[in-house]
């Protein structure tokens, strides 16, 4: 098993612990089987979306993990300690947690919202603020601009960020996020994913988050696993070998027709799939860089009106791509 059991933070920020859960179980008093038994092991540092239809245990399992719902059987590791019997308010303040409508108090500033959990661990006033103030600035959100304002008086997009803040405030070494980014537009939504990007290459928290939209998956996610009814695990796997190789038919279906295209996204330009660059290419051939993804060459060449391109690194020419080339690198092999 590939499991590093924690990553070092960079710049002063503590550890990433990994996550096992070992066939961890929820059934609910009414006889309904949440999760009928699920194994699943998150690398530290590394994110990992849940995905699945509607009901079929995401949040069940991301709530067992901060024992926000009790497990009724089955082992949770974090690093190398158990804690499927640790106090489940003290594992809370080692875990963020990020929902949907993001659950910011009303009646407290942007600055007391961040500051909740420093708080409870009773950090010291100069030291929370200093914290506070970073976490603003890591999201985007000026401290002196936005610190004094009350939720009310921010975009969705911007509390969203505040959200994130909080989850962040105390170093958590695990962030368990259930849909958060689903109550805001396409357009910010899908700048919120870029600039989460960007903070998880800066922070690389082990990451748990939720969606039941696929191309947030597979943007954002390392591997994605994929549930279906009871939380059944129907594939663990990279976004592009999940696209690419579908494990089961539930998997076939739930990523459903367009999966080539998605693919693509995922793909990158590599030097063994070029052809040569054909010896009477004439010169305006459009080009895409060998740094881009086969979704940028197919872009290009759909909005060329051509039916080849040329993969360039650093300016020069280092092989051709044919659109029926393109098109089988998104072909699945299953
Ligand atoms: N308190 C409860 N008592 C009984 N059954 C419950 C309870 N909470 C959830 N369930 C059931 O457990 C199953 C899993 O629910 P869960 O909320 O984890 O699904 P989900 O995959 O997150 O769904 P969605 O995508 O719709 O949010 C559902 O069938 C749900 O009806």
């Amino acid at each position: 098993m590939d499991v590093t059991p924690e990553a070092p933070g960079v710049a002063g920020s503590p550890r990433a612990a990994s996550i096992s859960l070992q066939s961890i179980q929820k059934r609910y008093p009414n006889g309904t089987e949440a999760v009928r038994e699920l194994s699943l092991d998150v690398k530290a540092g590394e994110l990992v979306v849940l995905i699945g239809p509607s009901g079929c245990g995401k949040s069940t399992v991301l709530r067992m993990i901060n024992r926000l719902i009790e497990p009724t059987a089955g082992r949770i590791m974090l690093g190398d300690e158990d804690v499927t019997d640790v106090d489940p308010v003290r594992l809370r303040r080692r875990i963020g947690y990020v929902i949907q409508n993001v659950g910011l108090f009303p009646h407290q500033t942007v600055r007391a919202n961040v500051a909740t959990v420093p708080g409870l661990l009773r950090w010291s006033r100069e030291r929370t603020r200093t914290r506070v103030d970073e976490l603003l600035d890591l999201v985007g959100l000026d401290p002196a601009q936005f610190g004094g304002r009350y939720p009310h008086e921010l975009s969705g997009g911007q509390r969203q960020r505040v959200g994130v803040a909080r989850a962040l405030a105390a170093d958590p070494v695990v962030l368990l996020m259930d849909e958060p980014f689903s109550a805001v537009d396409p357009i910010v939504r899908a700048r919120l994913q870029e600039e989460f990007l960007r903070l998880q290459a800066e922070v690389r928290k082990t990451i748990v988050l939720v969606t039941h939209d696929l191309d947030e998956a597979v943007r954002l996610g390392d591997r994605i696993a994929v549930l279906s009814q009871g939380g059944q695990l129907e594939q663990y796997d990279t976004p592009a070998a999940l696209l690419g190789a579908p494990a089961t038919p539930f998997v076939s279906e739930f990523v459903g027709a367009d999966r080539g295209i998605r693919r693509l996204a995922v793909t990158p330009l590599d030097r063994g799939a070029l052809e040569p660059v054909p010896g009477d290419a004439d010169s305006d051939l459009p080009t895409v860089p060998l740094d881009g993804t086969a979704y940028d060459a197919l872009a290009v060449l759909l909005t060329s009106g051509r039916d080849r391109l040329v993969v360039t690194d650093a300016g020069r020419p280092v092989g051709a791509l044919s659109r029926q080339r393109l098109l089988d690198l998104g072909r699945p092999t299953s």
